[in-house]
C-alpha cells in the first residue's frame, strides 16, 4: 500500500504491540470495568484500597477468572479464550509458590521445561537467571534453605526464564520485613527496568508503586479513577484515597481568580488564577495551629477547628481537624506540648496561599 492509499485518520492499535485489555469481571455484587494499555518496556503499578479490584485485574490477565465482556490482546494476539498454561505470561505470586521440593535452580528450569525445552537446556537457561539475580551460590538450594529476599529473586527468575510477553507481580515485596523490602525493590526495579516486555505489578504500598512503575492505575470500587506517572499523580491527586496515599489534604472547589470556593464551605486564596471547577491540594506541613486567634492574621486561609484525633510519626505528630475545614496538620511534638493540642482542643488553622496548589478538576 503506498501512502496515499492509507487510511487518514487510522486509530494508533496499541494493541498490536504490548497490552491492550478491557477486563469486565462480575463477581457477584462487585463488577471490575477497568482497561489497561500498556507498551513493551512499561512497568504499570495497579494501585487501591482493599477490595477495589486489583487483585481481580490482575488474575483476569492471568486468565485464572473469566471475563464477563470486553477484551485481551497481547501483541495483537486476543488470549480471552487461551488457557492460564498456554499464555506467554509469567506470573510471581504475593507468596512466591516455589516447589519446596525441587532446587532453586529446578525452580526456575520448570518454565523453560513446560515449554517443551530440554532439560539440560532449560537448567543452563535456569542457572544464567539465578546469576543474573546474584543468586549463582544459591543454585542449589531448597527453597525453605532461601531467605525471603532470595526466595523472591527466585520467583521472579523462574516467571521471567518463560520469557513472557506479560509478567504479573501480585504485591511481589508484601512478604519481605522492612529491611530486606528496601534492598529487593531497588533490585527489582533494576530486572523491571531490563525487561522488554510489559510488566503489570498489583500493591497496597504507594512507595513500591512508585518506585517500581512507570505509570500507575488507580482503581477504586472496580473503576480506574486516575492514572498517570507516579509525579502527576503525586502532584495532582483526584480522589481522596490518592491524596492520602500521597499525604495531602485535598479539596474540591470553584475558582474564581485566586479565590476558590470549597464544595467544603469555605474559601480559599491560592496562588494559581483560575476559573471554574478545581481541586487544591497542600500537605499537612504547610499547615500551622494556633490556641488563640492569631492577632493581625489576615482572615485569608484562616479556619475555626477542633482536633478530632491525633497520630505520631516518629517526633511529628499528625492532627486531624474538623470544624470550618477538615484537614490533617503535621507539627512538631514539642510544638503539640507547647499548643496543649489534645482531641476536643478548639484551634485556628492556617495555610499560606503559596504553599497551596490549585488546578482544574
Ligand atoms: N471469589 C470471589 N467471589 C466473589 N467475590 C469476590 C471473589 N473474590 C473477590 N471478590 C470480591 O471482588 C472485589 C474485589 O476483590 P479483589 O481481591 O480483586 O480486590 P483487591 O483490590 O485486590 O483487594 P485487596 O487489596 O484487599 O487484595 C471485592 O469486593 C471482593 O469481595
Amino acid at each position: 500500500m503506498t501512502d496515499i492509499d492509507a487510511p487518514e485518520a487510522a486509530p494508533t492499535r496499541v494493541g498490536d504491540e504490548g497490552l491492550d485489555a478491557r477486563l469486565v469481571v462480575d463477581r457477584g455484587a462487585f463488577r471490575l470495568d477497568v482497561s489497561l494499555t500498556a507498551a513493551p518496556g512499561d512497568v504499570v503499578a495497579l494501585l487501591g484500597p482493599n477490595g477495589a479490584g486489583k487483585t481481580t485485574a490482575l488474575r483476569a490477565l492471568a486468565g485464572l477468572v473469566a471475563l464477563t465482556d470486553g477484551h485481551l490482546r497481547l501483541d495483537g494476539a486476543p488470549l480471552e479464550d487461551t488457557p492460564p498454561e498456554s499464555r506467554p505470561v509469567g506470573v510471581v505470586f504475593q507468596d512466591y509458590l516455589l516447589f519446596p521440593h525441587l532446587t532453586a535452580l529446578d525452580n526456575v528450569a520448570f518454565g523453560p521445561r513446560c515449554q517443551g525445552v530440554p532439560r539440560a537446556e532449560a537448567r543452563t537457561q535456569a542457572a544464567a537467571w539465578l546469576e543474573r539475580m546474584g543468586l549463582a551460590d544459591h543454585a542449589h538450594a531448597k527453597p525453605r534453605r532461601l531467605s525471603g529476599g532470595q526466595a523472591q529473586r527466585v520467583a521472579v527468575a523462574r516467571a521471567l526464564a518463560t520469557r513472557p510477553r506479560l509478567l504479573l507481580l501480585d504485591e511481589p515485596l508484601a512478604a519481605l520485613d522492612a529491611r530486606t523490602r528496601l534492598e529487593v525493590r531497588a533490585q527489582l526495579r533494576r530486572h523491571l527496568a531490563e525487561f522488554e516486555a510489559v510488566a503489570v505489578l498489583v500493591t497496597h504500598d504507594p512507595l513500591d508503586a512508585m518506585v517500581l512503575a512507570d505509570r500507575l492505575v488507580v482503581i477504586e470500587h472496580g473503576q480506574v479513577v486516575q492514572q498517570g506517572t507516579p509525579a502527576d499523580i503525586a502532584r495532582h491527586p483526584r480522589t481522596d484515597y490518592i491524596a492520602q496515599l500521597v499525604g495531602l489534604n485535598l479539596y474540591r472547589g470553584r475558582a474564581d481568580g485566586h479565590a476558590v470556593r470549597l464544595d467544603a464551605g469555605p474559601s480559599l486564596t491560592t496562588t494559581e488564577e483560575l476559573s471554574g471547577p478545581v481541586f487544591v491540594a497542600f500537605p499537612p506541613s504547610a499547615v500551622t495551629l494556633f490556641r488563640d486567634r492569631p492577632t493581625g492574621a489576615s482572615a485569608r486561609n484562616l479556619w475555626r477547628c477542633e482536633v478530632e484525633g491525633m497520630e505520631t510519626h516518629g517526633d511529628q505528630i499528625r492532627a486531624d481537624l474538623t470544624g470550618e475545614l477538615a484537614l490533617a496538620a503535621d507539627l512538631t511534638t514539642v510544638a503539640a506540648a507547647e499548643l496543649d493540642l489534645h482531641p476536643g482542643a478548639a484551634v485556628w488553622a492556617t495555610v499560606k496561599a503559596t504553599q497551596t496548589h490549585a488546578y482544574p478538576a
